[in-house]
């Protein structure tokens, strides 16, 4: 059998390469500690109440966390975890199918979810409600609805576009939950607790470096932390320390604010064609060849919590920082704004 051939297997997915370095409860999840000690209170009273927990929303960057926590938290209730995605959920039965087999208190997460088609949304208005589903059998004059008893279950959406949330999906979140940036630290802690775990320790000051130039984002501090490893291996003694963490992130393209080659043609490009503007988002992405969905979601975010763009009515503007982060002077009047 072609299975039982390690050899013949493609590589494994980036979402199996990264169970291994996952946080498996809330105690092992480090960061976010504001809804870290808010769902744990949530998961204890739904337990001791013996219900299930409230419907959940998180929402943030990618990379954060959203559905490690969805995952976390089935595993905290003593639940059944089943997943999904808003595009996955072509139509109305699809979504009905899958509540229709969820067992009590089960975790339902649905990925995506500001990707849910209209018709499949209004499904689950009733469902998230009442625990009710209405379905339509049969076409024509002999079409009619039923109605059908759902168990009592927990939906868990994660969604990196918190404004394309319709309202009334947004209202039904008993529990709305903003994932934010991590610390330097904090990723400094998940960092050193990986590398531990994939068999080459780091330093204090390797660790930090890795932290210091991951965009807040375990995610990617993960996958910084397999790239170093892998010089570590080959071109070290298999410990990670702050040259050889530097040397492997530079020759990786990722400088010291963690800004990758992306990053930085996004900034340059304000800086050299529109003299740092402000300038709209429809024009970046015509210039980038980047969708303005990945501009927003993916680059922006971070870019803004760092201090390095601002977004005005007009547009995006460099900030000071940036300037200096490209090593340009910035022009005359800029240094008044931002001074
Ligand atoms: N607090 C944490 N501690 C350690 N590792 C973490 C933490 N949060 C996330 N990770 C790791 O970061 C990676 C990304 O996390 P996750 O898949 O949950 O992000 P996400 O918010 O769902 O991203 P996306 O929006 O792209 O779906 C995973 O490998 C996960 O193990
Ligand atoms: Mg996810």
């Amino acid at each position: 059998m072609v299975e039982s051939d390690p050899t013949l297997r493609p590589d494994p997915l980036p979402e199996d390469t990264d169970r291994a370095l996952r946080p498996q409860g809330l105690d092992e999840f480090i960061g976010q500690a504001e809804a870290r000690a808010n769902l744990r209170i949530f998961v204890q009273s739904a337990r001791q109440r013996g219900e299930a927990m409230d419907h959940t929303l998180f929402h943030g960057p990618p990379g954060l966390g959203k559905t490690t926590l969805a995952q976390i938290m089935a595993r905290e209730l003593g639940v059944s975890f089943r997943m999904t995605s808003g595009p996955v959920l072509a139509k109305a039965g699809d979504l009905a199918a899958i509540l229709t087999n969820l067992e009590s208190r089960d975790v339902l997460f649905i990925d995506e979810i500001h990707r849910l088609n209209p018709a499949v949304e209004e499904v689950l208005y009733p469902a998230m409600e009442d625990f009710e589903l209405d379905l339509v059998i049969g076409e024509g004059p002999a079409a009619r609805t039923v109605r059908i008893e759902l168990q009592p279950f927990t939906l868990v959406g994660a969604t990196t576009r918190m404004g394309l949330l319709t309202t009334p999906l947004r209202d039904r979140f008993g529990i709305p939950t903003r994932l934010q940036f991590y610390t330097v630290d904090e990723l400094h802690e998940i960092v050193t607790r990986n590398a531990r775990k994939l068999g080459a320790p780091a330093d204090e000051a390797g660790a930090r470096e890795i932290a210091q130039r991951s965009r807040g984002t375990p995610r990617i501090a993960g996958r910084l932390l397999r790239r170093v490893v892998d010089f570590a291996v080959v071109e070290g003694d298999g410990h990670i320390t702050q040259a050889l963490a530097d040397g492997a992130l530079t020759r990786l393209g990722v400088d010291k604010l963690g800004l990758d080659g992306a990053d930085r043609r996004y900034l340059r490009l304000i800086a050299e064609n529109y003299a740092g503007g402000p300038v709209g988002i429809e024009t970046l992405s015509a210039a980038l060849s980047e969708s303005r969905d990945s501009l927003e979601e993916v680059i922006e975010p971070y870019l803004l919590q760092q201090g390095l763009i601002q977004r005005t009515p007009r547009g995006r503007m460099l900030a000071r920082k940036a300037w200096d982060h490209l090593g340009m002077p910035a022009p005359k009047g800029q240094n008044d704004l931002f001074g």
